[in-house]
């Protein structure tokens, strides 16, 4: 009882946390573990790529405006029956001394596995977020800001509550495939008892180097995604992406932090590739091989909504994908799309499981995904081709300062 206690509250020793955590088998583990300090780097020094480190404190956690990483994992996780808000701190401690060691090419703190060493950080980000249903855990529902109000329902979801949700999030995109699961087996490990996962999905984007110079990425469906992303040189990108400074006290530990959006939007792909060129084009309103639009000029054209063709339609069709989720058709609703694919194998009837792990960042839901896709829901002729399977909500906090964990704001404030 009162081991299993220490271990909730993640008070025991390092070594018998993640022996006892993870039972038998951890207890292997232990044994083989490396080294605990020091780098990841036995072997030589990393390549290029690997050597790549993006910081984990800052005023934002790392994994909202990091250009986009070749692997993902997303999962959730639930509080164990009887967590509550201290345990819920310890992870949090837990978990944020395991990613600012692995982001900064370290070993893990605790029972190194030994996956990446090798290998450097390769642009590894962990970003951590909190459901809506951690803040009745963790005893905290008056500082749950109303921003974190479950999504309505949308006539086209087809969502699977087991893959949805959760108490704590956790995003981890790595331009390694063995870093990424390196950490997320450092993380998975360090949640111990306190937490156990709840749902997890694998990603993954274009490797950095494929193109000639970086280019926009393509989704599974062919096209080039992102294009008309806010950017962080623009005037109101950090109003629009970040929570600012105007809540009140309660939420003030969330200024800085952005909410995600997290969707698995599987693509039917098979009725997708039976559509001409021509079609497809038109369901976007952009070209398929360039991203351009289809009113002219390249992929960083204006699109001309307005023009109208020799049939006397809108050359860029009212219920084009990119046409109805523009800000301009949205009283200006906005977000950052920040997704990975994936291909989670083939159905017994071959048709592939698959399609994109739709991520996108707002300072407010309200006036970011939820309008946009309460247009979408309506009329996109996207819509046809795709099936909303998951959804997730998250506050993520912002990012930790030196010797702070991540929502140590929320959680000791
Ligand atoms: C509610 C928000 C959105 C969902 C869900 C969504 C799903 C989705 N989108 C594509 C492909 C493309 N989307 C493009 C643009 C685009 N999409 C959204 C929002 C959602 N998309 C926005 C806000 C925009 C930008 C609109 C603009 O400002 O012009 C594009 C065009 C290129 C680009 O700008 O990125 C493509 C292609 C898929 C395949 C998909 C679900 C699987
Ligand atoms: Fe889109």
């Amino acid at each position: 009882m009162e081991i299993s206690r220490r271990r909730l509250l993640g008070t025991v020793g390092a070594a018998g946390a993640a022996g006892l955590a993870l039972g038998a088998a951890g207890g292997a583990l232990v044994h083989s573990e490396v080294s605990g300090s020091g780098t990841a780097g036995s072997g030589g020094a990393p390549g290029s790529l690997g050597a790549t480190r993006v910081d984990f404190q800052g005023d934002h956690q790392a994994g909202i405006t990091t250009p986009l990483q070749a692997k993902g994992h997303v999962l959730a996780f639930d509080l164990a029956p009887g967590a509550g808000r201290t345990e819920a701190a310890a992870l949090m401690r837990r978990w944020s001394d395991t990613a600012r060691r692995l982001t900064a090419g370290e070993t893990a703190p605790v029972a190194d596995t030994g996956i990446a060493l090798g290998s450097g950080p390769s642009s590894l980000t962990v970003t951590f977020g909190f459901g809506h249903s951690f803040f009745e855990r963790t005893g905290l529902t008056a500082r749950r800001p109303a921003a974190l109000d479950p999504l309505p329902d949308f006539s086209a979801d087809r969502l699977d509550a087991r893959r949805s949700n959760g108490d704590l999030w956790v995003q981890i995109g790595s331009d390694d495939a063995l870093v990424a699961f390196h950490a997320l087996r450092a993380l998975q490990k360090d949640a111990g008892e306190a937490a156990r996962p709840r749902w997890q999905m694998n990603g993954f984007n274009r490797s950095p180097g494929a193109t000639a110079s970086p280019m926009t990425a393509r989704n599974l469906m062919g096209q080039v995604d992102g294009t008309n992303n806010p950017k962080p040189t623009e005037a109101d990108f950090d109003r629009r992406i970040f929570v600012q400074g105007t809540v009140p006290p309660e939420h003030a530990w969330m200024v800085g932090g952005s909410y995600a959006v997290v969707r698995r939007i599987r693509m039917l792909l098979d009725h997708w590739d039976q559509q001409s060129l021509a079609q497809q084009e038109q369901v976007i309103g952009r070209t398929k091989a360039t991203g351009a639009p289809l009113t002219g000029g390249d992929e960083t054209t204006a699109p001309a909504l307005d023009k109208i063709g020799a049939d006397g339609k809108p050359v860029i069709p009212s219920n084009a994908h990119a046409r109805i989720s523009a800000p301009a058709q949205n009283g200006g609703a906005a977000m950052l799309r920040r997704p990975f694919s994936f291909h989670d194998g083939i159905d017994a009837d071959g048709a592939p499981d698959a399609g994109l792990l739709f991520i996108c960042w707002q300072a407010d839901p309200s006036r970011g995904f939820v309008p946009v896709q309460r247009k979408l829901d309506r009329g996109d002729a996207l819509s046809e081709f795709i099936r909303h399977e998951s959804s997730g909500l998250y506050a993520v906090p912002p990012g930790a300062r030196a010797g702070e964990y991540v929502g140590q704001r929320l959680l000791e404030g």
